[in-house]
């Protein structure tokens, strides 16, 4: 059976008890601490970790986490679960968590639909005991180079058919911020040249515990910029974890010729010989 995309609370609880599950909380240390679901390991790099496309960057990415998930208790037959606070309050990083363990080659993935709210809504156990897993070896693949993209595919890629879909926030959508970390965190403002925009929030539904939208209504969102199930699309963001956010609500939705810039506007803006749009959008 292949390893569902979302999984709920409910079913998450169902998992532990029946299969070999690493549960990975993304949020910070000091949220962890306070309480989290039984069993889970704590890695909150998965967010902060900037990275580079070039081949160096990637190579580094890629040791790094293969380190961090082996030492998670990963090693090819357990179930991966990623979870954040809630899937709009942590900008995309258990999708964040999806996307890399997913780039180092390993199968069995899913994300707790909802987050630790959604666990918290459910009623389920929590604790605040540490958890030290025991190692194992993780195994890297290749399986998954394609599902990034680096500065130089996207380059190629500008004036083609290959649609670049910016998630970011508003204000760095129409120039005025560079980044979520400050207005002038990254030494230029602005677009890749010809993107459209979908703010990642867009995929949502707000509420008690924010959900994905339903795949329709996320494809009703994809076709305002012309997207569509056959789509080749290209996402960027800042660092790469709202994008992630919307990579897999577009892959819940069918969308899937998805592929991410992973180094995103972190890396583009700091080459002033790549090409940008300046300016309001309009
Ligand atoms: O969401 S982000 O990676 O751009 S900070």
């Amino acid at each position: 059976m292949s390893t569902p995309l979302l999984i709920n609370a409910s079913s998450l609880a169902q998992m532990i008890d029946r299969e070999p599950v690493v549960i990975i909380d993304t949020r910070s240390a000091e949220a962890f601490e306070q309480g989290h679901i039984p069993g889970a390991v704590n890695i909150h790099s998965i967010f902060t970790h900037l990275a580079m496309s070039s081949p160096e960057g990637l190579a580094e990415l890629k040791a790094t986490f293969a380190k961090a998930f082996g030492d998670a208790g990963l090693s090819g037959s357990e179930t991966a679960v990623f979870y954040e606070d809630s899937m709009d309050t942590g900008f995309g990083q258990s999708c964040r968590g999806y996307f890399i363990l997913g780039y180092l080659g390993y199968e069995k993935i899913s994300i707790l639909h909802g987050g630790y709210q959604s666990w918290l809504a459910g009623g389920y156990p929590i604790n605040m005991e540490p958890v030290m897993p025991a190692a194992k070896s993780f195994p890297v693949k290749d399986t998954g180079d394609s599902l990034m993209v680096d500065q130089e595919a996207v380059l190629k890629a500008l004036g083609t058919d290959i649609v670049l879909l910016d998630v970011r926030d508003v204000d760095e959508w129409i120039a005025d911020s560079s980044s979520p970390y400050g207005k002038e965190f990254c030494p230029r403002k602005g677009r890749l040249p010809g993107a459209v925009w979908i703010e990642w929030y867009r995929m949502m539904k707000p509420g008690k515990v924010p959900l994905l939208k339903t795949p329709d209504e996320i494809l009703a969102e994809c076709k305002t910029v012309g997207i569509t199930k056959d789509s080749a699309v290209y996402l960027y963001c800042f660092k790469g974890a709202r994008a992630s956010n919307t990579l897999v609500a577009l892959k819940s939705a069918g969308v899937n010729n998805v592929k991410l810039y992973f180094g995103s506007w972190n890396e583009w803006s700091r080459n002033p010989e790549l090409p940008i749009e300046e300016g309001l959008p309009f």
